[in-house]
């Protein structure tokens, strides 16, 4: 527990993991203006330390020397790739603490989920350095006697990124992890509430031994700027985004100019859905585990939670009596499990949410303020008696709200599931194999828990349908976004 984050260093076992400049084309360097920003400890507002404001010049460069070293990384073996990235893992797992604490401090999730992130995008890096020896093309039998036809696999180049603040580790790993294993360099903007979290990869990319210019972070709080160099720079084959659908759209619209390979990681709105025949304890500790991971602050939490008629009661009164010993404070303190939003406009988008429900009909379970703690602690909250009228039906709430519904039939609850321009995440709870099969079939998602309230995992791929966004990561299927397919016809 610190008495200010101001000295988080002194929490650290390897203080130099906490860099403060940013780390372009291999250098630690300041703002070409020499403006810096903020970074604010969520917990209690007070400045943990500044980072450099960099713009689009200095973004330019960092893209520059992305193309040089991109160049020779791509020439290098799969193998010679997958030993420099196992390096960077076993780097990110023996300073787990450290880049735990960083996480907590400025975003305010609790320590024990910081560091259960830093594993989680640990992985990301361990699996696809092994995958980097595995980047296969084909063969494919002749058209005419004289035609031989081959499949080539090749790394699409320059990919540029941008993340969002609620997992400042594992959305950069996510993306990062498949483009260096193909052969890419990388240029990552983070959010500019969490930028540490990316400047500590960097530091322990660079001991692990990736090229100067190969993995580039732009600290920045002018993000459209920094957007707008990554859409218009020619040198860019590629951009990633995670974040929400409204910015999904613009980032989308401004790389049309040069028909730039995107992927989309976007908004959820998560339906889970208990059906009478379920394990009732099972289902509450899903509900517990996908709502209130984060806060609530994740784009698979469950935002409708649905129960069938016959167990709305019985299932309302366990998450109710579970919410209540969450245990909310500053993350870095020993037994939270439930840290501050990450800002005061998260407190009030849930609290708009919750004053439209009571307006509207609903009625508190629990919770239902902000908490005594002040700032931007917020009381865990169920709501029950929801309705398809409120607005938590339809936006994503991305804060600690339980909306219970409640319905009769597999038909209408499928339908209700589905009724949303959102199609990320789902999950349902249910010990008939029938209904198992019918619903997850039905159910128009990218991602269908059964039974299970997590999903997070390096080995699937993870994306969305409708406006949930474009693309995987994870999987084998998280390295074709970044390889482009060359067919070339040999005739003899
Ligand atoms: N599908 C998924 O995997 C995920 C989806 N999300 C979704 O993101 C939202 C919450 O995250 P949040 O960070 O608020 O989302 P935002 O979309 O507001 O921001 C995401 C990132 O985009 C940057 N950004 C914002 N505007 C622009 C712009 N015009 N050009 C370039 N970059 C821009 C932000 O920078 P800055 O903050 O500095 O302005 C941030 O780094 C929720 O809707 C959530 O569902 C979040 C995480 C994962
Ligand atoms: O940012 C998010 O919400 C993550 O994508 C969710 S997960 O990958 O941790 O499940």
């Amino acid at each position: 527990m610190l008495d200010s984050v101001t000295d988080l260093r002194s929490l650290l076992k390897d203080p130099s993991l906490l860099a403060t400049k940013a780390y372009v084309a291999g250098e630690w360097i300041d703002a070409d203006d020499g403006t810096t920003f903020d970074v604010r400890n969520p917990a209690r507002g007070d400045v943990i330390c500044t980072v450099p404001n960099l713009g689009r010049a200095e973004t330019a460069r960092a893209i520059a020397a992305a193309q040089v070293a991109q160049k020779e990384w791509a020439a290098r073996t799969g193998k010679e790739r997958a030993q420099i990235m196992r390096k960077w893992f076993d780097l990110m797992m023996a300073n787990q603490d450290d880049l735990g604490a960083i996480l907590t401090a400025e975003m305010g999730k609790p320590l024990a989920e910081a560091k259960g992130e830093i594993a989680y995008g640990a992985s990301f890096i361990e699996w696809f350095g092994e995958e980097a020896k595995r980047v296969y093309g084909e063969t494919i039998p002749g058209h005419l006697r004289d035609k031989r036809i081959t499949v080539l696999k090749q790394p699409i180049g320059v990919v540029a990124s941008i993340t969002p603040w609620n997992f400042p580790n594992a959305m950069i790993t996510r993306k990062c992890a498949p483009a260096i294993a193909v052969g890419c360099a990388f240029v990552g903007r983070p959010a500019a509430e969490t930028p540490l979290s990316a400047l500590a990869l960097a530091v322990l990319g660079e001991r692990a031994g990736l090229p100067k210019g190969l993995f580039s972070i732009i600290t920045s709080a002018r993000s459209s700027d920094i957007g707008k160099e990554f859409c218009e720079n020619p040198i860019v084959r590629k951009l990633t985004f995670t974040g929400s659908t409204e910015v999904g759209r613009i980032l989308l619209r401004q790389a049309a100019d040069q028909v730039m390979k995107c992927s989309m990681e976007l908004g959820g709105n998560a339906p889970f859905i208990v059906f009478d025949d379920a394990d009732l304890d099972a289902a509450v500790e899903g509900a517990m585990m996908s709502k209130f991971r984060n806060n609530g602050q994740t784009c698979v939490c469950a935002n409708r939670i649905y129960v069938q008629a016959g167990v709305y009661d019985t299932f309302a009164a366990k998450l109710a009596a579970a919410v209540a010993k969450l245990n909310v404070g500053d993350g870095l303190k020993a037994g939270v499990t439930t840290g501050p939003l990450v800002n005061m406009a998260a407190v009030e988008k849930v609290e708009e949410h919750i004053q439209d429900a009571l307006a509207k009909g609903g009625s508190i379970v629990t919770g239902g303020k902000r908490h005594d703690l002040g700032g931007s602690f917020f009381e865990p909250t169920v709501v029950a008696g929801v309705t398809d009228e409120m607005l938590v039906t339809n936006e994503e709430t991305f804060g600690p709200l339980a909306p219970l519904f409640r319905f009769e039939t597999e038909e209408e609850v499928v339908e209700k599931a589905n009724a949303t321009i959102f199609g990320l995440a789902s999950y349902f709870y249910s010990r008939d194999i029938g209904r198992i099969t019918r619903v997850q079939e039905a159910l128009e998602y990218g991602i269908v828990g059964v039974n299970t309230g997590i999903i997070s995992t390096e080995v699937a791929p993870f994306g969305g349908v409708k406006q949930s966004g474009l693309g995987r990561e994870g999987s084998r299927h998280g390295m074709e976004d970044y390889l482009e397919m060359k067919y070339i016809c040999l005739s003899f």
